[in-house]
């Protein structure tokens, strides 16, 4: 077996595991009788699709907590107690995760029925092997449609609206008309959703091509205003679908740049979906239209009309805050937003090009995507990208020829902003190509320090 073979069997493999009890990193003999799986893991493995990594949802009429516990001892793997009231804990193992949840309501039927999309409701009893599929999940799966549990389901917890989309981009359904015309009814319900299960549903619309579509359904349906508020317009949605196809373009000329954009950014959980990629596609859903409007009027073309520009005035940051992202990703969109207008203001100096590179760092591509998707031509930043993208370039990737400690040696200095200064001034001077030695570099800094 070549090894292109043995890593699609594995594959083949992991679409079945969620059904083969054999396969678990756990034995079923530990597992209390009756339990249940449910959720993605029995949805995927039904419909022959690969997920990422294992993750299984199981519930159990009463100690669903201790059942997590004693598993976890046994097999001394991770153990968090998601929550404690509504009793679910995870299992966490080097490649799987198990969670355990209390059964909602006196029985299975019951849990089940207050379970989002027909598709997420079925389970599978581990003990037996049997199917258990009360509102005929299994026969939406096989038409690949989502159709809502009910109505009042979806005003339980509104969130589910937004999943609807992220669910049939994921798996390339379609939604069900009733349920389709039921969210856009409840669409205003979005906007009492905590921020943070907003910002995880959105980052799934963002992070992958098939989002992009979804985006604009939902955008269309009412959705994404609950959310953005009225910030938000077409031209951002087309933004958004810009990045897909910029991208590809990037990728398939400077492949190094394509691979980072699909990994994700450092700082956040592996599991968190959030890539330069869905930063890129962030930014572009909330450029303000006056930034916009500053580079159309130099601009090549683009798919939106000028009519669609607005001038509007909250601030992006603002925004991020109120989504609770994270401090990198909040910096990461301000950089982007920042750096732009000089990036089509080709060509920047070699000056400007080191000082941004020393801000930008590792939100580069993320900048260049936006870059190209808001319409600068891929001539006007390939410069900057074969710099960033070689590491003996010193305006990108400067080293230095002294250290502070050198020139507070050299010149008798005390430590302080003063050195740092210095020290940027002998960058410039090397990659301007007057000077190339560390002897040259205290001399320099000599003159600099007394003129
Ligand atoms: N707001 C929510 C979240 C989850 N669920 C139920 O809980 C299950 C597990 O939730 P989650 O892991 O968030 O989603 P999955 O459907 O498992 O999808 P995936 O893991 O593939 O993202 C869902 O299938 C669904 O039955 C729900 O009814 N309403
Ligand atoms: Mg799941």
């Amino acid at each position: 077996m070549n090894r292109k073979d043995a890593k699609d069997a594995k594959a083949e493999d992991r679409e079945l595991l969620a059904l083969s009890p054999d396969s678990w990193p756990f034995s079923l003999a530990l597992l209390p009788v009756p339990i249940y799986m449910v959720g993605g893991a029995v949805r995927d493995a039904l419909l022959g699709r690969r997920r990422e990594y294992l993750d299984l949802d199981f519930i159990v009429p009463s100690d669903a907590v201790q059942t997590a516990r004693t598993i976890a001892n046994h097999y001394q793997a991770g153990f968090v107690v998601l929550d404690a009231q509504r009793q679910i804990a995870r299992v966490v193992f080097k490649d799987a995760t198990a969670d355990f949840a209390q059964q909602e309501g006196d029985s299975l039927a019951t849990d089940l029925r207050r379970r989002d999309f027909t598709v997420n409701a079925i389970a599978f009893n581990p003990h037996t092997g049997e199917l258990i599929d009360p509102l005929q999940g299994n026969a939406d799966l096989q038409q690949g449609i989502i159709r809502m549990v009910s109505p009042a389901n979806l005003e339980d917890d509104p969130l589910r609206l937004l999943r609807a989309y992220r669910q049939a981009a994921q798996l390339g359904f379609a939604i069900e008309d009733e349920t389709r015309s039921t969210i856009r009814q409840l669409a205003p319900l979005l906007a009492q959703i905590a921020a943070e299960r907003v910002r995880v549903e959105l980052g799934y619309l963002l992070s992958s091509p098939q989002g992009t579509p979804w985006l604009n359904v939902a955008w269309s349906d009412g959705i994404l205003r609950s959310i953005l508020h009225d910030d938000v317009t077409a031209t951002n949605l087309a933004l958004v679908a810009q990045i897909d196809r910029a991208s590809a373009k990037m990728a398939e000329i400077w492949p190094q740049i394509g691979v980072e954009l699909s990994s994700g950014v450092p700082g956040l959980a592996a599991d968190s979906k959030r890539t330069w990629m869905a930063i890129a596609k962030l930014t572009c859903l909330l450029i303000p239209a006056i930034s916009l409007s500053e580079i159309d009027e130099l601009n090549v073309s683009l798919n939106y009309t000028r009519a669609d520009i607005h001038v509007e005035n909250s601030s992006v940051e603002d925004f991020l805050k109120e989504m609770k992202y994270s401090v990198a990703e909040i910096r990461a969109v301000n950089t982007i937003l920042k750096f732009l207008p000089q990036l089509r203001k080709a060509p920047m100096s070699v000056r400007e090009q080191y000082f941004m590179f020393r801000e930008v760092g590792v939100v580069f591509p993320a900048l260049v995507l936006v870059a190209v998707a808001v319409g600068i031509p891929i001539e006007g930043i390939a410069t900057l990208c074969d710099r960033y993208l070689t590491p003996s370039d010193r305006v990108a990737h400067p080293t230095p020829l002294v250290t502070g400690k050198d020139l507070m040696q050299a010149l008798n200095l005390p430590s302080g902003p003063q050195i740092g200064q210095l020290l940027t001034a002998i960058q410039l001077a090397r990659i301007e190509g007057r000077i190339s030695t560390a002897a040259e570099a205290l001399e320099f800094a000599k003159l600099h320090q007394k003129s």
